[in-house]
């Protein structure tokens, strides 16, 4: 397969040695500094870039009937966009906030364990993200992910990185130095607390994620996710 890695910064480099163990060539490498992306002599696009350049990044592709795999975090008030315009193109693309394996099980876990807490009302639900200090964006999309799973099966309705009212979600997004993703989610009572959490030794689970789902849009039509791609049963 032929792959254009849009953005080819820490993310793009650790795919790029992951395609190549798996049979796969770049054919093109995107950072701040290319003037212009031939897109066209690629077999399917993957996007690590930043949340500036997302959309231009996946608009180009559905464009010229590249599929593309975006992972870019922090670009999401264009999501609407790019699922109309996949669907006028009939082209295929995914986002996900997260591609590696583990966090897919933990968004699960996740959205079960709320359903659970639900009418516990002794407990207060709580997340903390931790990211290395060049991250771009707070807080993180998987973080943003997560809350979405708590409020689709909680009463709350938003997150929040301040104060929160009864109604939110209080992240905690904290920034040090090498740290490649660690979530975590409490429910603290004046008794006990509960928490799950995942945590990334490494950009490696991201990157495999990535490729696989590359291998797997390719001939495909729609907008998908990575609950499409893996099979969590
Ligand atoms: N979904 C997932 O599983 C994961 C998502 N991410 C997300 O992926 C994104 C990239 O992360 P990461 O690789 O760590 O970030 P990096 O900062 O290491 O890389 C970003 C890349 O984007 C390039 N870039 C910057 N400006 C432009 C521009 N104007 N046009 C084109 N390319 C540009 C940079 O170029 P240059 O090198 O020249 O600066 C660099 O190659 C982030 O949004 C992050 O949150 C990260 C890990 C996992
Ligand atoms: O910027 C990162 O590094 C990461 N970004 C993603 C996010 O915002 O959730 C995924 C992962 O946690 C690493």
């Amino acid at each position: 397969m032929k792959i254009a890695l849009l953005g080819y910064g820490k993310m793009g480099q650790a795919i790029e040695a992951i395609a190549l163990e798996r049979g796969h060539e770049i054919v093109l490498k995107i950072d701040q500094f290319s003037t212009e992306i031939p897109i066209t002599q690629a077999d399917v696009a993957i996007d690590f870039s930043i949340p500036d350049k997302a959309y231009d990044h996946i608009s180009l592709c559905l464009e010229n009937n590249i599929p593309v795999v975006s992972g870019t975090t922090g670009w999401l008030q264009d999501y609407s966009k790019a699922v109309a315009l996949c669907n006028e193109k009939k082209g295929a693309f995914m986002y996900a906030s997260n591609y590696s394996v583990g966090v897919n099980v933990f968004f699960e876990l996740n959205a079960f364990l709320a359903k659970m807490m639900n009418n516990l009302t002794q407990y207060n639900v709580s997340m903390e993200e931790i990211h290395h200090t060049q991250k771009l964006d707070a807080p993180s999309g998987t973080a943003i992910t997560l809350a979405e799973g708590i409020i689709a099966n909680t009463s709350k309705k938003a997150w929040t990185l301040d104060s929160p009212n009864q109604d939110e979600i209080p992240i905690d997004a904290k920034r040090i130095e090498h740290v490649p993703g660690t979530h975590s989610i409490t429910y603290d009572s004046d008794v006990d607390f509960i928490k799950i959490e995942h945590v990334a030794h490494s950009r490696q689970g991201f990157a495999l994620g990535a490729v696989i789902a590359a291998e797997w849009i390719l001939g495909k039509q729609g907008v998908f996710s990575m609950k499409d791609v893996l099979n969590l049963g």
